[in-house]
């Protein structure tokens, strides 16, 4: 920081992009901000809050705003210690300069900029519902421990020996000794998020005490909103009980896990294999939604279904070809399925955004399905894969329904048609994936819920929401950003963390299959 002179620095004037001062000046009339400079800070803190800065540069043809109103002479100093911080623990440019600061508040300014008008219009310009998406993906990555690391000479490598504060094994057995259960801890396996400790019950009868006592541990445990869990072990005795840990020593799930699964997956077409993620030990998650064989995705704003259904719509896509596989998309947020426009395997080669077009689709594929049905009754046949041992060249349809509850509030015919394909497509191999941020038992109706029984919990803001997704509570405690519960019929509900799919990544796997 030594050629980062703070009056200097306060004497200085800063801007962004011409894009970024759009939506400044946008958000600032719109949330009625008293200045331009409010939003600008509001912008920042949101990138900051987002992680490393891309690579490239943004453009300076924004109107300059001085730093006094932009960083007031009382916080100035916090503001630059946050910004040459969080260089230094996302691995960003490092701020060391006064040139180096103004790249750093032009390019957070410009992500931050961007990503709120994103937040705006996702909220469907609700006041409300904007700040409850802010609050949630404005949640600082823990730099303490990143930097912690640092100084103790640690690398991003995922294969490291765990730090030891990601072991907390001395920790953990003091805390449940002071709760009067007595454990020696047997094992540490570090996930992905969370740290998973194999641990041996000194007496087996204080099973339900520590069932009873997670609340407490994680108390003691300074864990916060989130929450231990604890399963059965491999071995008598034995408990797993695992514990999140901070976001900075996560390590993410690239695309590139997604596309090695696919290259070595099953063949066999008549299963439309879904990648969730990986397990709390870093195993692949996955599921069939032609068995599944309807599935509801349900999370809060900003807890990552998008992110979740690029996923899903990958995993089909790499190991389909559009003769066995085609896709029947429906979006009322016009934007998540933008990159599959043009691809060969769209049912009626469009996507519906609006609800007019959206109901037509519907409608069509209840008389596909129908149709099908009668093709199958001629062949004395009762399912697809019969159907297809006969010759009959019929590819599977997966219908994506992002954000069903803003269709179905619109359109009092859109319910029956879903739940009717709900209660009789599976057998003709439509299968479908419907997405809402808002469980609630009038959007998903009991003829629904009982005819969908895969469900895919991201993070709830209540364990109400968590019953309507999942049957359960257990998803208001997830951690966000693609943490998930997915529950099969017939199965206890498994954790996974999603596969960070980025929109450059969408585009790039989709671009070969692309008319
Ligand atoms: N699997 C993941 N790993 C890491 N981060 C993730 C993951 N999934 C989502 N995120 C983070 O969470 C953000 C929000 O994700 P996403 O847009 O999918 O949420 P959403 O639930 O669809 O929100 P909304 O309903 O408001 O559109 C992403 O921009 C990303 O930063």
């Amino acid at each position: 920081m030594s050629d980062l002179d703070l009056q200097q620095v306060l004497s200085s004037r800063y801007r962004t992009s011409q894009e970024a001062d759009k939506y400044t000046e946008q958000l600032h009339r719109t949330l009625a901000l008293a200045t331009k400079a409010q939003v600008a800070r509001l912008a920042i803190g949101r990138s900051l809050a987002m992680g490393r800065l891309p690579d490239g540069q943004v453009d300076s043809k924004g109107m300059d705003i001085p730093a006094s109103s932009l960083f007031t002479a009382e916080n100035i100093g916090a503001w630059v210690g946050l910004l040459v911080t969080h260089a230094r623990a996302t691995g960003s440019e490092q701020v060391s300069s006064q040139d180096s600061l103004r790249a750093a508040i032009r390019a957070h300014w410009h992500r931050g900029a961007v990503a709120l008008w994103g937040d705006w219009t996702s909220s469907d310009r609700d006041y409300d519902r904007f700040i409850e998406t802010l609050v949630r993906r404005s949640e600082m990555p823990d730099f303490a421990e990143q930097l912690a690391d640092d100084v103790a000479g640690g690398d991003a490598d995922d294969t490291k020996a765990p730090t030891a504060a990601q072991d907390a094994s001395a920790q953990l057995t003091k805390a449940l000794a002071e709760l009067g259960i007595k454990v020696q801890v047997k094992d540490v396996i570090q996930g992905p998020r969370l740290t998973r400790y194999r641990v041996l019950l000194v007496n087996l009868a204080d099973l339900g005490k520590l069932n009873r006592s997670v609340a407490q541990l994680g108390l003691a445990m300074s864990l916060g909103q989130a929450a231990a869990t604890v399963s059965n072990g491999d071995e008598p005795k034995t408990v797993f009980i695992d514990l999140p840990r901070a976001k900075a020593s996560w390590t993410p799930v690239g695309v590139d896990r997604l596309r090695d699964w696919a290259h070595t997956a099953s063949k066999d077409t008549n299963q439309l294999l879904l990648y969730a993620g990986v397990s709390v030990t870093g195993e692949d998650v996955v599921f069939d939604l032609a068995t599944a064989p309807h599935l509801l995705v349900g999370g809060t704003t900003g807890s990552g279904k998008s992110v979740c259904l690029h996923s899903f719509l990958l995993s089909l896509l790499l190991r389909h070809k559009p003769d066995t596989l085609q896709l029947a998309l429906i979006d009322p947020k016009q934007v998540e399925f933008k990159p599959y426009a043009k691809l060969p395997y769209l049912y009626r080669g469009e996507i519906a955004t609006e609800v007019p077009p959206a109901r037509e689709m519907l409608t069509e594929l209840v008389a596909e399905m129908d149709a099908r049905y009668s093709v199958f009754n001629r062949l004395g046949v009762s399912n697809i894969s019969e159907a297809r041992k006969k010759g009959q060249k019929l590819p599977s349809i997966a219908v994506f329904i992002e954000e069903m509850a803003d269709l179905v509030m619109q359109d009092d015919n859109i319910e029956p048609l879903i739940a009717r394909l709900a209660q009789k497509a599976r057998a003709a191999g439509i299968h479908l994936v419907l997405a809402t941020q808002r469980p609630d038992a009038e959007t998903f109706s009991g003829l629904i819920r009982s005819n969908v029984p895969g469900r895919v919990a991201l993070t709830v803001q209540k364990g109400t929401e968590s019953n309507i997704i999942l049957d359960e509570k257990g998803a208001e405690n997830l951690l966000g950003q693609g943490d998930m519960l997915v529950r099969l019929p017939g199965e206890a509900p498994r954790r996974a963390h999603g596969v960070f799919v980025k929109l450059e990544n969408v585009v790039q796997l989709l671009a070969p299959m692309t008319k």
